[in-house]
């Protein structure tokens, strides 16, 4: 097999690689033979002490890492230690690069012109998995995208779990999987547009995604004959077998490795309906893992469900915690299996304690058998997998009791039989118990690594080298007991090694086997085979005992592959555990209920709490007001008014939360909560620009409810936030009232929406599932006093002015808006008609398609006609020519250019 893309052909040098100038030095030319095979990556040239880059590479690590960079002739260079490597690696993998290690592989004695290099390891965002590189609080993904019609193909993988997992998309919610998983690099066929502003792609040939050859790479990296057992389809999930073709050759290249010493031992896929469903928008709307408000200040707390719920005590449990908060499932098995455990900790609150203190102990399983199966895992690590896994009977004792505490046994029993009836976790402990040293060096190469007793052969050379002394004693002492020789001396010189000394008036009594080494002028020196072999052993002893334990230390690595699969299986209920402990330790402190699942869309919260809010103020020392949410399908929408901070958008995120919570099961801040069939969840809430992509504020308010128009269903669960407030009143009030019907008669969501139009809520008079409620303030002694209770009926009155005087506009500016507020409702009781009396009030929100809403939109528009509008109105696309319909592009577009 060729290899790929990132380890371009090496045979394909390019011109001015086989061609080199003249002017350039062996060693330059060597670089770029090898800096040709890794065009997009960074590489570390090793030179003596240190790693240096050249070139563009030296100028883009220098801006990153801000070192030095320096100039050798007209060449741009920078450089880092060599032992210090990893940290700057890390950085630069943090800021998006890939970075590809060369290391000197020839002897320097006997090279001819610069000493031969290779790449020995290419480390990229994506397939990272040491332990000093890594975030061990969240997963670092590599993805692939195959398109294939309006649906396509996705596999991602986490090396560092070894867990690849296949899915098939609709190309309308790619950003959407790109936002749930967060890969750190995406492969896309070469030419695949693409537009998604937020992920910069890696564009690979196209013929890499072949479904054949993933579905072969596959089975080789699984060591299967067939997918089939994996659920996996290999005629309907070409797609994503497709992609997975990409992703394993990219795999296979950074790593140097055969498919089979992946250490991929996961594959699962993702069907639809699976989860529930999230754009991106409403992942960060929600605050999920990602806080809005960091990005404007790296000290502000942060505001994410995540910090809030985070009370695990594993690395594991912590990143599960996080694939659940992106992953809430659509089913009630999985959050309905939870809640069961939550209930029989929070009834063993004592051993919930001891489960947790247990779990705080434990090593990052899942990543040390990760590291295992592509060997690159480190002394320390694995002593640390010793000390964890020899806390297994406690953990066993601890599962068991609470097994008796349960209800419903089985629940338990499913996750925790594994744990307790695997054999894996004892043998393990005991080979590494005897293996490795109480506390081993941190490289192989420092020594100290494996135990004393563990391999003869070590021990003897320790042996040598801590008790040489002892051993020439003893030699001294048999020797002259042997000999007679009472002045018998044995011992060591720098020049001559060992040897056995003798005045030359006793020399005579030597023995046979007594080699004369050198004559003095008084003594004789001699040598015999046992102090020869003790010789060759003591001098080499050092050397050759590094190298035993290296040896030792692989054998030793080998025997842990047989482990690998079942260490990630016990990783996997122990992350699940720790998620649970989390949970229920969430629900004890906080007093969370527990929620309930019915087979309709609805939702039904009673005292219900923003977990986030009431959090935060708790820490001010107030207190959170709690309400209901009652929505099912004849009370399908909630339409919120009330003042500005008057709690309307907590009102509505602590719905979507609690949702979410439920889904995800955990318990959630209510005091009873039924959550019925949702499998989505839409919000459209705050309003900024993305300058990224040139959208404005508004740009970006209407794509987002387009979205929801198009894609939310009876089973969504709708949060919309002033919808229209972000063109001019009229237009704004007619696209919200407009998109509020549609919610209700087409898409029929359960929906909450805020609004501060309060013209909007006369439409509960003609639809039935729409209920106004509003959240209040009331005025005194001057100052706005926020209630934050949701009440029934629309609210009165908005107090914007007051909250505008809150916030600290001045005094005169306050005033003259007042003033002008009273100038405009006079003028608006006059003359508006949304403020007349009777039928024109009535008419403005009438249903029917003439309604007066429309026409209002309609005029809003007519005022603003222009030229272009005038000409798109005359023309008749049915009855132009081809050569009339390009003049009235022509003409078109200068009428643009000159409006
Ligand atoms: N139920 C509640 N109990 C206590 N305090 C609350 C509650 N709801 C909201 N608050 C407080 O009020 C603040 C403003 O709430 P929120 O942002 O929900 O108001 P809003 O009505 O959406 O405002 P705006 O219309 O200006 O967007 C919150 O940051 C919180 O401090």
């Amino acid at each position: 097999m060729s290899l790929p893309g990132v380890i371009a052909d090496m045979s394909k040098k390019s011109a001015a690689a086989e061609t080199p100038e003249p002017t350039l030095t062996p060693m330059m030319r060597q670089y770029l033979a090898i800096k040709e095979s890794v065009p997009d990556t960074l590489l570390f040239y090793r030179l003596g002490d240190f790693y240096e880059l050249f070139h563009g590479d030296a100028e883009k690590a220098a801006r990153i890492l801000d070192i030095t960079l320096t100039k050798r002739g007209q060449t741009p260079m920078a450089g880092v230690p060599f032992h210090a490597a990893d940290q700057y690696i890390a950085r630069l993998i943090k800021a998006g690069e890939s970075v590809a290690i060369c290391e000197q592989i020839g002897d320097p004695a006997t090279s001819k012109g610069p000493v031969e290099r290779a790449i020995s390891r290419i480390v990229t965002p994506g397939t990272v998995s040491d332990a000093t590189l890594m975030d061990e609080r969240r997963e670092n993904h590599l993805m692939a995208l195959y398109p294939s019609g309006a649906r396509w193909g996705a596999a991602w993988v986490s090396l560092a779990a070894g867990r690849i997992t296949l899915a098939e998309i609709p190309a309308d919610q790619i950003s959407t999987l790109l936002g749930r998983v967060e890969p750190s690099e995406l492969l896309i066929p070469e030419t695949q547009p693409w537009l998604e502003s937020n992920q910069r792609p890696l564009r690979r040939a196209d013929w890499l995604f072949d479904a054949d050859s993933g579905s072969r790479t596959l089975c080789r990296a699984l060591n299967v004959n067939a997918l089939n057992a994996f659920g996996i389809d290999p005629i309907e999930d070409q797609p994503a077998l497709a992609a997975t073709s990409a992703l394993l050759d990219y795999i296979q290249a950074t790593q140097l490795r055969k498919p089979e010493m992946l250490g991929i031992s996961l594959v699962q896929v993702e069907r639809p309906n699976q989860y529930l469903r999230m754009d991106a928008i409403t992942r960060r709307n929600l605050e999920l893992t990602e806080s809005l408000r960091l990005a404007s200040g790296p000290n502000a707390e942060p505001t994410t469900l995540f910090h809030i719920l985070d009370q695990t005590m594993t690395s594991m449990g912590t990143r599960a915690l996080r694939h659940a908060l992106h992953h809430p499932s659509a089913d009630d098995t999985i959050p309905a299996k939870r809640h069961q455990l939550i209930d029989t900790l929070l009834g063993r609150t004592d051993l919930l304690e001891q489960l947790r203190s247990l779990f705080k102990s434990f090593c990052d399983i899942e990543r040390i058998a990760g590291r295992i199966a592509l060997q690159s895992v480190r002394p320390r690590e694995l002593a640390a997998l010793r000390d964890t896994l020899t806390q297994w009977p406690v953990l066993a004792a601890l599962l068991e009791q609470l097994e008796k505490a349960a209800l419903d046994q089985t629940v338990l029993q499913q996750l925790t039989t594994k744990l307790i009836q695997s054999a894996a976790p004892a043998q393990l402990s005991q080979l590494l118990t005897r293996a490795l040293h109480i506390e081993p060096a941190l490289n192989v190469r420092d020594g100290g690594v494996i135990a004393d007793g563990y391999d003869p052969d070590l021990d003897e050379l320790r042996q040598i080298q801590t008790h040489c002394g002892d051993f020439l004693l003893d030699l001294e002492t048999r020797e002259r007991a042997a000999t007679g020789i009472t002045t018998l001396k044995v011992e060591y010189n720098r020049v001559h090694g060992f040897y056995i000394e003798v005045s030359q008036a006793q020399s005579a009594k030597v023995p046979e086997h007594y080699r004369r080494r050198q004559t003095l002028k008084n003594a004789e020196r001699y040598i015999t085979p046992e102090l020869k072999a003790f010789e060759d052993k003591a001098l080499s002893a050092q050397d050759r005992a590094l190298a035993r334990e290296k040896q030792l230390f692989d054998a030793l690595l080998q025997q842990l592959q047989a482990h690998v699969i079942a260490l990630k299986s016990v990783a996997s209920d122990i992350a699940e555990l720790d998620l649970v402990a989390s949970f229920a330790q969430s629900a004890h402190e906080r007093g969370w209920c527990k929620p309930s699942f019915s087979p309709i869309p609805e939702i039904d919260i009673c005292d219900g709490r923003h977990p986030v809010v009431e959090q935060a103020l708790r820490k001010d020392g107030k207190p959170f007001v709690e309400n209901d949410t009652r929505l099912h399908p004849d009370r399908q929408c909630l339409l919120i008014t009330g003042p500005n901070m008057g709690g309307k958008s907590t009102f509505m995120r602590q719905t979507a939360l609690i949702v979410l919570l439920a889904r995800i099961g955990s318990y959630v801040p209510a005091r009873s909560a039924r959550i019925g069939r949702i499998n989505a969840l839409f919000t459209r809430i705050g309003a900024s620009d993305d300058l990224a992509s040139g959208r404005s504020t508004f740009m970006v308010e209407m794509t987002e409810t387009a979205a929801i128009l198009n894609q939310a269903d009876a089973n969504s669960l709708v949060l919309m936030d002033e919808i229209g407030r972000g063109t001019s009143t009229f237009d704004g009030l007619a696209l919200a009232s407009a998109v509020l019907k549609q919610v209700l008669r087409q898409n029929k969501s359960l929906t909450l929406f805020a609004t501060h139009y309060f013209e909007l809520t006369r439409l509960s008079e003609k639809f039935k599932p729409l209920e106004n409620v509003h959240l209040n303030a009331v005025e005194h002694h001057d100052r706005i006093v926020f209630l934050h209770r949701v009440q029934p009926g629309p609210a009165n009155q908005s107090y914007g002015i007051e909250v505008a005087s809150l916030a600290g506009i001045p005094a005169s500016v306050v005033r003259d808006a007042r003033r002008t507020l009273l100038e405009l409702e006079s003028q608006s009781i006059q003359h508006s008609p949304m403020q007349a009396e009777g039928s024109n009030q009535t008419d403005f929100f009438d249903s029917n398609d003439a309604s007066a809403t429309d026409l209002i939109a309609e005029a809003a528009t007519t005022q603003q006609r222009t030229p272009v509008d005038a000409l798109l109105d005359d023309l008749d696309p049915d009855s132009l020519t081809p050569r009339q319909a390009l003049d009235a592009l022509y003409q078109l577009k200068n009428l643009s250019r000159q409006s």
